[in-house]
């Protein structure tokens, strides 16, 4: 089975969550955009749900494909949100953002009731780290940031590359209107306390490690799919 039909299969496989009258949480990539494509045809046989796009790429393809949205102020309680993952830990600490949502992603999945991550095998991983740290920052001094980041994580032992994320040669601009730098640590054993250390920098807006939030992930592989629980 080739990458894309993984994907299509863990959506699949999620979307036997979705019960009639949901207010769901659409998350943000191209798993997520499977999960959009499979939720627009039963909504086209008769389902009746409400969706909150966590970035403008997915409400562009819910508006698309007919998926009813609403926002987050007019329903600011969920019931399920459904999204990617760039790395799945064991505990289910996820690192998102490879898609530049993560904040607005992480908005909505704290809104909702549970969380269902979807993913193909190779996200998942046994200590999170491998894949870069999206970290959401201001526009507004983003070298002071970028240098207190450094700082915060050589305190917790960790080290590497900082690199703000570009695309077409000029600063990946987020839907929120911030930057992102992407943060090469390698192995990242202590989330928490990394968490906690990046979320006391001003400059941050938001960071990419989703602690406490997945409930499950449905995870595609060549032998099928694996459902995995949070531990409580
Ligand atoms: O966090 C995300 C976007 O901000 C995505 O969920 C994550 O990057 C996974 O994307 P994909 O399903 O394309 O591998």
């Amino acid at each position: 089975m080739d990458a894309r039909q993984l994907k299509i299969e863990a959506a699949r496989a999620a979307l036997a969550h979705v019960t009639d009258g949901m207010r769901l949480g659409i998350g943000t990539g191209s798993t997520a955009e499977e999960f959009v494509r499979l939720l627009a045809e039963k909504v086209a046989t008769g389902m009746t749900v409400i969706g909150v796009p966590t970035s403008e790429r997915t409400a562009a393809l819910c508006s698309e494909l007919g998926v009813p949205l609403t926002t987050l102020d007019e329903t600011p309680e969920l019931d399920l949100t459904i999204d990617g993952a760039d790395e799945i830990d064991p505990e289910l600490t996820l690192i998102k953002g490879g898609g530049g949502a993560l904040l607005r992603e992480k908005i909505v999945a704290a809104a909702s009731a549970r969380m269902i991550v979807i993913a193909d095998r190779s996200k998942l991983v046994e200590t999170l780290g491998a894949f870069p740290l999206p970290i959401e920052v201001n526009r507004f001094g983003r070298r002071a940031t970028e240098i207190a980041v450094a700082a915060a994580a050589a305190e917790l032992g960790l080290s590497g590359p900082i690199t703000l994320r570009m695309t077409g040669g000029q600063p990946f601009v987020t839907d929120g209107g911030h930057f992102i730098l992407d943060a090469s640590f390698g192995r990242i054993p202590n989330t928490r306390a990394l968490s906690n250390a990046l979320h006391a920098i001003p400059g941050v807006v938001e960071h990419g490690l989703f602690i406490g939030l997945a409930s499950v992930a449905v995870v595609a592989g060549a032998n099928g799919i694996e459902t995995v629980h949070a531990p409580r």
